[in-house]
Parts: C-alpha cells; sequence; structure tokens
C-alpha cells in the first residue's frame, strides 16, 4: 500500500489518470476534501499538476537514467519517479535529498523497484537539466516537444506559423502558472472600493491596466469563503474573458442572445455593461450547467438572465433577427489556455481541429440568423488556432455580406499598439496569444447586420 501522505496521495491520482483515464481534477478535488492543512493540499495540486504538465519532459530526463524502458514500469513505480524528477528539476522549496528519500520511502511498497528508484533519482539530481537534449536547430521540433513537454503536433504546427522562436516563447509560457484574475461586480461595487476590501481580507491585489473592472489577485485562499465572495463583489474571469462584453457593447433595456453560455461569465458581465436593464437569454447544451449560470446570477444580483436549455444550432423558439446583440462564444478545443489545465495538451489531438470548426460554423450561422439589422453578433473562442478563428470567420465574410466587420479598435478598453493587430481589428477581428499579450489565448469577432 502506497503511504496516505501528500506525495503517497499524489501517486495514487497519477496512477488513476494513467490505467483508468480518470480525470486528474475530479479525483484531485475528492483528494483535497480529506485533507484538513492548507499546506498539504497546495503540495498535492502542485505536485499532480506539474507532474502531469510536464510528463513528456520527465519522462525524457528519467529516461536518460533508466536501463529499461518507462513502460516495463508498474504504474505506481512510473509515477513515483516522475513526482520525485519533477520535484527535482521544477520545485526549488523541496531540497533534493529530501525529494529523494520520500520518493525511495514511497517506493518500499515495491521492493523490487526500490534500489532502482533510489539510483535514478539520484542520478537527476547529480545532472539535473545537464542531459543531452535534441539539436534545437536540427531536431526543433522534438527539442521543443521534450523541452517544453507539447505534443510532436502542436509543436509543428506553431513551429510552421510563428517559427522557432515564437513557439518557444508560447512552450514557455504554458508551462508558467497562470496568473488569477477577477472581475469586479460593478452592480454592487467599484474597482478601488473592492480593492480595499479584498486588501483588508488579506489578499494581495493590482488593478489591471486593461480592462476598468480587472483585478489580479494573490495569496489567497479558498476564494468562496470570503465575505466579498459572498455577498457577490466580484467573479473570478480571465481578463482576455472581460473584454468581450466591451467589445460587444450592449445598451440597458437591450435584447441580447448567449448560445452558449455556462456558466455565464461572459452573460453576467453583459448583464453589468447593461446595468441590469433589459433581457439575456443564455442557452447552453447541457441541463446541469443552467443551474451554475443561476447561482451565479443571483449571488451577483442579476435579474435579467433567462437560462435556458437548448442547442445553439437550433436556438428553439427564437425568431429569426429578433435579438440586438448575440454572443456565439462557441465550444472550441482550448489551445489559448493550455497554461491553466495541466493534462489538456494531452488531450486534444489534431483531429479534434478537423471536427471542432463544423460544429462551430453551425451555431454561428443560426446566431447570425438571430440578429436584427443594425445589431451585432460576436463570435469568441479560447483557442489560438486558425481553423477555429480567423478561417471560419472569413469564411463567415465571404457567405454572409449581409453582415459588416465592426473596427474592434473602437471597442476594446486598451490601445492596441502592435500593427498585425490594429489591421486585424480593422476587419473585426483580435487572436490574442499569451507570449505576445500576456493575456489568455483568446479570439475575438464583431460584425453587425446591415441595416438595409
Ligand atoms: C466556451 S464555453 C462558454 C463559456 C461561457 N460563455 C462563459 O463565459 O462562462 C462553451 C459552452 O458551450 C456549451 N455547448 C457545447 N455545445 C453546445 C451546443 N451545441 N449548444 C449550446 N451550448 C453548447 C458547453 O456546455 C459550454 O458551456
Amino acid at each position: 500500500m502506497i503511504k496516505d501522505n501528500a506525495r503517497g496521495m499524489a501517486v495514487q491520482i497519477l496512477t488513476r489518470v494513467e490505467v483508468e483515464g480518470a480525470y486528474s481534477n475530479l479525483l484531485l478535488h475528492k483528494t483535497l476534501a480529506r485533507l484538513k492543512d492548507s499546506r498539504d493540499r497546495q503540495f498535492v495540486t502542485l505536485l499532480v499538476n506539474g507532474t502531469l504538465k510536464h510528463r513528456l519532459t520527465l519522462d525524457y530526463a528519467l529516461r536518460r537514467h533508466l536501463s529499461k524502458s518507462m513502460s516495463a514500469l508498474p504504474h505506481e513505480v512510473r509515477a513515483i519517479l516522475r513526482i520525485g524528477a519533477f520535484q527535482l528539476l521544477f520545485v526549488d522549496k523541496v531540497p533534493p535529498a529530501a525529494a529523494v528519500n520520500e520518493s525511495v520511502e514511497l517506493a518500499k511498497s515495491f521492493t523490487k523497484y526500490t534500489g532502482l528508484v533510489n539510483v535514478v533519482l539520484r542520478k537527476v539530481m547529480e545532472k539535473g537539466w545537464a542531459i543531452s537534449w535534441p539539436d534545437a536547430k536540427r531536431e526543433a521540433v522534438r527539442y521543443l516537444s521534450v523541452r517544453y513537454s507539447h505534443p510532436e503536433w502542436l509543436v509543428q504546427r506553431w513551429l510552421k506559423r510563428w517559427g522557432s522562436e515564437e513557439t518557444e516563447a508560447l512552450c514557455r509560457i504554458n508551462n508558467e502558472p497562470a496568473p488569477i484574475w477577477i472581475r469586479t461586480n460593478t452592480l454592487k461595487i467599484s474597482r478601488p472600493d473592492l480593492a480595499e476590501r479584498l486588501k483588508e481580507e488579506g489578499i494581495t491585489v493590482e488593478l489591471g491596466a486593461r480592462v476598468p473592472e480587472s483585478l489580479r489577485i494573490q495569496d489567497f485562499g479558498a476564494l468562496d469563503q470570503l465575505d466579498s465572495f459572498r455577498k457577490g463583489l466580484f467573479t473570478v474571469q480571465d481578463e482576455s474573458s472581460q473584454l468581450v462584453a466591451h467589445v460587444a457593447a450592449p445598451q440597458p433595456g437591450q435584447s441580447v442572445l448567449d448560445a452558449c453560455s455556462a456558466p455565464g461569465g461572459k452573460s453576467s458581465h453583459l448583464a453589468q455593461i447593461m446595468e441590469n436593464r433589459g433581457e439575456i437569454l443564455a442557452f447552453d447544451i447541457h441541463e446541469h450547467k443552467l443551474e451554475l449560470i443561476n447561482q451565479l446570477a443571483h449571488r451577483l444580483g442579476i435579474t435579467i438572465i433567462d437560462a435556458q436549455l437548448g442547442d445553439a444550432r437550433n436556438l428553439p423558439g427564437i425568431r429569426l433577427e429578433s435579438q440586438d446583440c448575440v454572443l456565439a462564444d462557441v465550444p472550441c478545443s482550448g489551445l489559448g489556455v493550455l497554461r491553466r489545465k495541466a493534462d489538456m495538451r494531452w488531450q486534444k489531438d489534431e483531429k479534434d481541429l478537423q471536427e471542432l470548426p463544423s460544429l462551430q460554423w453551425a451555431i454561428l450561422e443560426r446566431a447570425a440568423s438571430c440578429v436584427k439589422k443594425g445589431g451585432t453578433l460576436i463570435y469568441t473562442t479560447c483557442t489560438i488556432e486558425p481553423e477555429e478563428n480567423f478561417e471560419l470567420v472569413k469564411k463567415f465574410r465571404t457567405v454572409h455580406s449581409e453582415f459588416e466587420p465592426v473596427d474592434l479598435s473602437n471597442y476594446l478598453p486598451f490601445t492596441l499598439t502592435d500593427p498585425r493587430d490594429i489591421q486585424q481589428a480593422r476587419k473585426g477581428m483580435l487572436q490574442l496569444l499569451p507570449h505576445r499579450h500576456e493575456m489568455d489565448g483568446f479570439f475575438l469577432a464583431k460584425f453587425r447586420r446591415i441595416e438595409h
């Protein structure tokens, strides 16, 4: 039996993820509920997410010192080695000797492998990053893939599009911890007042420079335990997502339709901008997610959101050309937010990029049909892949001459400086990239239905 301490729990989770294909976030959630000490909870989270994210790099480093393949080892031993190597290569606060000794302790349940774990991890400790890597120039794909733990197919795409320097910058930022942003609920409090409240609650706060409601927070525990959270003074939302409601810019009293709305982040921001006056029809295809929208609206004191079950490809009951503003925040590959989700990079493949655009197209077409003359249509994703973004929007423009692009520069709450962005924004589009814009990877497009 593996020990029931923080490291042992992480080994158990990683083993189940590998053997059963279990969801790491669900297992983590269950495990954390058993732990009283917040430091233990943080350590288990760090070990599980870090080991999942850096798996390819860890396996590459471990293989330099193993005489047999990783697949020849029991799953638990693999997990012990990976967690040990993760601490040695990526975690400064764990003394290296402790990382090795604790791993050997865990391996005592697998007597045959205790010696191997000891020898291999001591070598990782000794050599660290000074091992032979694939040549960065001649084998660029393989180098970036193993050095930054990204699947080769993804690296290959990005290299073709952006070249090695930018691809490396993107891979690097995908491995860094993501900043946590919150959005002020301006229906209840101003941003400076919220910042003061949060400071009183012991949180480090910094005002966002790009979005008028945004705040970056650090050094916090469970957010949902805070009085300011319970009172609905803010919600968690990345800055890039906070741009959407500003770009949509609905007026109080208007009719808005959010075609793919759960858990309600953008709907609730639209409601704030509309001063909680008008109507927002918030559709989602998953019934259980409607409750999340209702809970969020209730906490934030929003009364104009009507959450409805429905497929955005049909939007049952919605008349043609009936809405002032329609948002299609479509399901996507999520490749712009890899830094936020530890194992997402391993769950996606190129097939997703072939299949998703037809769903996104069907949603965009139906969403567009609901926009009234003079009304606006917004299309957004949290991905950085052209098939789901530029290409889809380009096709939309060729098929739908009744929509004109709207210059995003007039709506974004900050000034674009990169000439490439300014040019795209004029055509009604913007691709945000984590390594260029220091925001989550995100795509926005805005159109207006021509009046005549
Ligand atoms: C990107 S998320 C939306 C996030 C949301 N707009 C927010 O800001 O909180 C996409 C959502 O689309 C929903 N979805 C997926 N397929 C759908 C479909 N065919 N019709 C409607 N909703 C769909 C998913 O359940 C998911 O909640």
